[in-house]
């Protein structure tokens, strides 16, 4: 029997745990069991109790306290902590059945999703251990910051480094969708959603309009008279050398994420679902036959 989860990753405060609390309304609003398991060990205050909470186990104003360590070097202990002790975790979700959808929400720090190999070994654990839950990685991105051209780069690069550490189904999300008001805002993010990798040589800042000769100088640059993001000329060839890479991965495409929008977080929820196939692992059911459990959120 599968499970099924996802991962929700992303930078600080780009709206994880707001999602997932989202999620969880949604499977109830939807009568679809979820279970919440909290994964960052310095949050506090929850919409919704977690099923599991890492800070049972260990939590990082502790380890900060004992150990004389910050807040990052304190986190990357307390997954490490976790690696030695996976059974905190494997024993709870052992007993999750494949109606459920389990959520795991992550901690904000970027290390975790770039270079150190932690994230992968946990994920390992879960997907191709006993628990074999089929996962998918959700990477929240806060809108309003990426419509300025070097942040969505560092967004997106960070997003395709984590999809390329985790070798696991990924969806791109652009959280907080409400704070983009206006058409001229909206009009700015259009460009962002499915981009062209020339977007860097683009002088445009938020908000300018393009011409037409703006547009055709942006098709065919004229490397000796356009001015750059960064400047110089190294700095556009680093910029079209990032433009291409991104764009061969074919991996930069966003959802928008309105979280007070009960169908924006169905329609996520729909791709998470088709990305791990929840729907073709569960039996036709009953229409009374409801998960009778107690555990998680049904
Ligand atoms: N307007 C708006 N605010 C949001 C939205 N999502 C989250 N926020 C706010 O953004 C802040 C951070 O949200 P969280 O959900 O805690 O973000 P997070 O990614 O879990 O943060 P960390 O766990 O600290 O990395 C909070 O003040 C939220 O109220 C959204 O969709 N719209
Ligand atoms: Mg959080």
């Amino acid at each position: 029997m599968s499970k099924f989860g996802v991962l929700v990753m992303g930078p600080a405060g780009a709206g994880k745990s707001t999602f997932s609390s989202a999620l969880i309304q949604h499977c109830q609003t939807t009568k679809r069991p979820c279970y919440y398991v909290n994964l960052d060990p310095a949050a506090e205050d929850f919409d919704f109790e977690p099923d599991i909470d890492i800070k049972d186990l260990i939590t990082l104003s502790d380890v900060m306290e004992e150990m004389s360590l910050g807040p990052n070097g304190g986190l990357i202990y307390c997954f490490e902590f976790l690696l030695e002790n996976l059974d905190f975790l494997t024993e709870p979700l052992d007993q999750v059945t494949d109606e459920y959808l389990i959520i795991f929400d992550m901690p904000g720090q970027i290390e975790l999703y770039t270079h150190v190999p932690i994230l992968p070994n946990l994920v390992k654990h879960l997907m191709r251990g006993s628990l074999n839950i089929n996962m998918c990685a959700a990477y929240l991105l806060e809108s309003t910051f990426v419509v300025d051209k070097p942040k969505f780069f560092a967004g997106t690069l960070s997003a395709m480094s984590a999809m390329l550490m985790l070798e696991m189904p990924h969806i791109n999300i652009l959280s907080k969708m409400d704070l983009i008001k206006g058409t001229v805002a909206r009009k700015d993010l259009k460009r962002f959603l499915d981009p062209d990798p020339r977007l860097l040589e683009d002088p445009r800042k938020p908000g300018d309009e393009e011409d037409e000769e703006e547009a055709r100088a942006r098709r065919d640059p004229d490397p000796a008279s356009k001015e750059n993001v960064m400047g110089g000329e190294s700095f556009k060839r680093l910029n079209r050398a990032v433009g291409q890479l991104i764009d061969d991965f074919s991996m930069v495409s966003f959802l928008e994420l309105d979280v007070q929008d009960e169908e924006s977080v169905g329609a996520i929820l729909s791709y998470i679902d088709d990305a791990i196939q929840y729907h073709e692992a569960q039996e036709p059911k009953e229409p009374n036959d409801a998960v009778d459990t107690d555990i998680g959120y049904d």
